[in-house]
């Protein structure tokens, strides 16, 4: 005896052992044939069936059969006849009768009538010669003989329970009841059956006895000495389970507490702000002038309601308007315009978090390290690279002796911790000089792709906010990076909330260098 043979034996289930052996005795047996001589119940006869076969013990079939039957129109038919063996009848009398007395003279309603007509001239039981239907050579044959369909009318009636199989003499009968309307049911019935493999025959050859095993030790099995004696229904670690999806955080949530994370470990605190600003925070104390493209309604979403927000305090406002028009004593010449309050006063979706940054420079004394993570808003169309609603990470240091040095060597050390090697290369942002934009390194596609701005502060930008120490800042798209991390082709998975991605998407935090 080979052991692989052993092996399986002794790790039969009792009920397969039951099953197998009632198969032997009974090939033919129908599940609820072997589940009433076995004592199981059909779905432990079922799922003891499905097991042998998944060891090519016994072979399953399934066979899936129709059951006819007839509706409760098709009763109404065949207890009084098809609507034109109605109007047969009739015409066999009177051998014709006027079209417009039809449904009046068979006592059937329009609807049916028209059907009926339909299928007198199909059969060529009648003809329609100037508005009078008069009865065919063939329909005077019919007139007192069921036709084909007729017959399995009569046959389904008298077999209430339904009907799988048809006769040859009523098979042409049977095709054309299937061919009408709201005549037939049908109903689908599975039913099983089950063939010992050769490996099932050896096993029986083979032989074993059919005790109860013990699947769970009771207290009292233990009180009674009973553990001794019973036999242990050996565990099956391989046995396939169902997949357990636990509740998670989404993927996007996951990167962007992974980000609060690393700067909260750098020791930076935290300022979210509001997602509707004043064009004053988000543009002007950003040395942005007036007529700046980015200002444009097709990029910025302003807003009815409110239409305008306050202005800061009137000092602030004051230089930042100096500023624009002739560089104050910022030692630039601004941007020589008429800078407009009405302007500075309009309401906007924030574009983007610089202007938590200002706002937080003007709030705060420095030593400062400050970031937010939050939500922007941009009039982007729809695609698989852009949302109209995304999230960037906003960071701010300044203080004594803060250098563009300190700028890449704090965004290198935020990249390193999520997994990134960055490399840097120069930019223009109307706030910022020097201004770098920072890479990544995409390893699959041997690329780079630009993940966003950072720079120094302008005197431009600082001096109006009362600061007089250097300030570092960077800006970059969360979206981004969870599409790297996730391998996510298109920015709209990560709001569409397909539960199979959801499901099946890893989540590994990971320093990757
Ligand atoms: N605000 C810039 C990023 C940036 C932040 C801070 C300084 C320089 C650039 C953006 O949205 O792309």
């Amino acid at each position: 005896m080979s052991e692989d043979i052993k092996k399986t034996i002794s790790e039969l289930h009792i009920y397969e052992k039951k099953l197998l052996k009632e198969l032997e005795a009974n090939p033919e047996a129908t599940p609820s044939q072997i589940a009433e001589s076995t004592g199981m119940d059909i779905k432990s006869v079922m799922s003891a069936a499905g097991s042998l076969a998944s060891k090519d013990i016994i072979e399953m079939h399934k066979d899936v059969q129709k059951i006819y039957s007839l509706t409760s129109d098709g009763l109404e038919y065949a207890e009084h006849g098809l609507p034109e063996r109605r109007i047969l009848e009739v015409l066999a009398e009177k051998k014709e009768i006027s079209m417009k007395d039809l449904s009046k003279e068979a006592g059937i309603d329009k609807k049916e009538a028209g059907i009926a007509l339909g299928w007198l001239r199909q059969k060529n039981w009648a003809q329609i010669d100037q508005g009078v239907l008069n009865i065919t050579e063939l329909g005077k044959e019919f007139a007192d003989k069921a036709g084909v369909d007729e017959k399995v009318l009569d046959y389904l009636k008298a077999n209430a329970d339904g009907v799988k199989l048809f006769t040859d003499d009523l098979l042409d009968g049977f095709k054309k009841l299937t061919g009408r309307k709201n005549i037939l049911n049908v109903k689908k019935e599975t039913s099983h059956s089950f063939k010992i493999l050769p490996k099932g025959e050896e096993i029986l050859k083979i032989g074993f006895t059919i005790k109860e095993q013990a699947t769970q030790l009771t207290h009292e099995h233990l009180k009674d000495g009973e553990w001794k004696s019973l036999e242990y229904r050996p565990y099956d670690i391989n046995a396939e389970a169902p997949l357990v999806f636990a509740g998670k955080k989404h993927p996007l949530r996951e990167i962007i507490d992974e980000i609060r994370e690393i700067f909260l470990n750098m020791g930076f605190v935290e300022d979210n702000g509001e997602y509707v600003e004043s064009a004053f925070w988000n543009f002007d104390s950003l040395f942005q002038p007036q007529d700046h493209a980015a200002r444009e309604m097709q990029d910025t979403f302003y807003l009815k309601n409110p239409l305008t927000c306050d202005l800061p305090d009137d000092a602030l406002v004051k230089l930042t308007a100096e500023t624009h028009e002739t560089g104050a004593d910022t030692g630039s010449i601004g941007w020589q315009y008429d800078w407009s309050e009405d302007i500075a006063r309009q309401s906007v979706l924030r574009t983007h978090t610089t202007g938590i940054s200002t706002k937080h420079l003007f709030e705060h004394e420095p030593p400062i390290k400050m970031f937010s993570v939050g939500r922007v808003f941009r009039r982007e169309t729809f695609d698989y690279k852009h949302l109209p609603e995304f999230h960037q990470v906003e960071g701010l240091v300044c203080g004594e002796g803060i250098s563009y040095q300190n700028l890449l060597g704090t965004l290198k050390e935020f990249y390193k911790k999520l997994g990134f090697e960055v490399r840097f290369r120069p930019a223009y942002f109307p706030y910022t000089y020097l201004s770098t934009e920072s890479e990544i390194y995409l390893e699959e596609k041997g690329s780079w792709i630009e993940l966003g701005g950072a720079g120094m502060f302008r005197p431009e930008v600082l001096k109006p906010l009362g600061i007089n120490q250097p300030a570092l800042a960077f800006g970059m798209g969360i979206e981004r990076l969870a599409m790297i991390r996730y391998d996510v082709e298109d920015i709209r998975m990560l709001y569409k909330s397909d539960i199979k991605w959801l499901r099946e998407v890893p989540i590994d935090r990971g320093v990757r260098l």
